[in-house]
């Protein structure tokens, strides 16, 4: 497998109890989780949304975006998911990565110090430049979408 790629990160804050930072928790997982540095617990209740920090800021590589995922086990178990998933980092953020988590249940649901609370994919972006023109080029599609084909 091909070395990884370097990724400088610094805590945003100090703290007597720092978080671990995100590690892949297996050999070929695709993402790190993210924790949420908070004090203590919050709670939040049904479709209240927060953003989680995470402590954490990232200087990812130019032609790289982190994509900030949910959790698939968070979803299931307690309805908890991203509301702007997946939320883009752009290489040239250098604050604070945050994790905007909805509560979709309609149970209350305590988020505490530490959990883990989205996971954080690293994937190459496509850089494009956009040339406008007079018409685009045929297709059998053509302008047909939403559903189109089921029809
Ligand atoms: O889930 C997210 C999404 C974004 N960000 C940070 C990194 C990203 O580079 C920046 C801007 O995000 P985005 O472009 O999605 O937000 P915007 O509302 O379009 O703001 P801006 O005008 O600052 O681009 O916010 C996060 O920390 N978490």
């Amino acid at each position: 497998m091909a070395s990884p790629l370097t990724v400088k990160v610094v805590r945003v804050r100090a703290r007597p109890d720092p978080l671990p930072l995100p590690r892949y928790e297996t050999e070929l997982a695709a993402g790190m989780d993210l924790r949420a540095d908070i004090d203590g617990e919050r709670v939040l209740g049904p479709l209240e949304r927060m953003a989680v920090p995470t402590g954490l800021a990232l200087m990812l590589p130019a032609g790289y975006e982190g994509q900030v995922r949910p959790r698939s086990g968070l979803a299931l178990r307690h309805g908890v998911t991203l509301l702007n998933a997946p939320g883009t980092v752009d290489a040239d953020y250098r604050g604070e990565v945050q994790v905007i988590l909805i509560n979709l249940s309609n149970e209350p649901f305590t988020l505490r110090r530490g959990d883990r609370v989205a996971q954080l994919v690293v994937a190459p972006v496509t850089s494009v430049e956009l040339r406008e023109v007079e018409a685009l080029d045929a297709t059998s599609r053509g302008a047909n979408g939403f559903g189109s084909t089921g029809r």
